[in-house]
């Protein structure tokens, strides 16, 4: 089977894109496969850039092409926050529970209509030699008054999806697969798909 190293630490994210390449024939190896491989400082002020160092700085000590995933969440009542700091933002040890009820404090008293957000996601494509690429992808939804559903990870039990009337927590991980903004940015790439395994021009 081909296979590609997605250069990600989160559990929840491999897990998705071990879901969402599987399907498309693609075996995935995240960086928990190599527990000796070095940090990246997500020095960035865009997804898009924190994607770019992932990725140059991991295809660089795997010698091989690598996609970094970058994502979090934007909350138009909080002017974007947490943004970039989405896994950081209620501290350095990037605690779910923390972060979720950091949010839902200083959400509070905003009503549902003013509760927008969206989920961002950039996927950089990077490989020795070659020019990075970079495609996103977004899904919009609300920030829930308090967490519901067991599934998927980060704010999901807090994001929730009108047209499904769940949050993203309470899909099952077939359904968040479809909608997701890793799974919107992952299509933009399916044109490229024998480029990126094969390394051709
Ligand atoms: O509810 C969620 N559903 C998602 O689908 C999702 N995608 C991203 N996020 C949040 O945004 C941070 C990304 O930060 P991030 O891109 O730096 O990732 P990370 O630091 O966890 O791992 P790595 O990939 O950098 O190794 C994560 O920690 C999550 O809190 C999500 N939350
Ligand atoms: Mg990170």
């Amino acid at each position: 089977m081909k296979q590609v190293i997605i250069a990600t630490k989160n559990a929840g994210k491999a897990r998705e894109f071990q879901a969402l390449l599987g399907k498309r024939g693609v075996e995935v190896k995240s960086l928990l496969d190599f527990p000796n491989c070095p940090d990246v400082e997500e020095t960035g002020n865009t997804f898009a850039e924190n994607a770019i160092l992932k990725a140059e700085a991991m295809a660089r000590y795997f010698n091989t092409t690598v996609i970094a995933d970058d994502s979090g969440l934007s909350i138009d009542a909080l002017g974007g926050r947490p943004g970039v700091y989405s896994a950081r933002y209620a501290g350095e040890e990037k605690n779910d529970q923390k972060n979720i009820a950091k949010v839902l404090s200083e959400l509070e008293g905003v009503p549902f209509a003013k509760r927008t957000a969206r989920f961002h996601c950039a996927l950089a494509v990077a490989a020795p030699g070659r020019r990075t690429a970079v495609v996103e992808g977004t899904c919009e939804g609300y920030i829930a008054e308090k967490p519901q559903g067991e599934n998927g990870f980060g704010y999901d039990p807090i994001f929730y999806i009108p047209q499904k009337g769940k949050t993203m927590a309470q899909l099952s991980a077939e359904e968040k697969n479809q909608i997701s903004h890793r799974a919107k940015a992952l299509e933009k790439l399916d044109k490229q798909w024998d480029e990126i395994i094969n390394g051709k021009e």
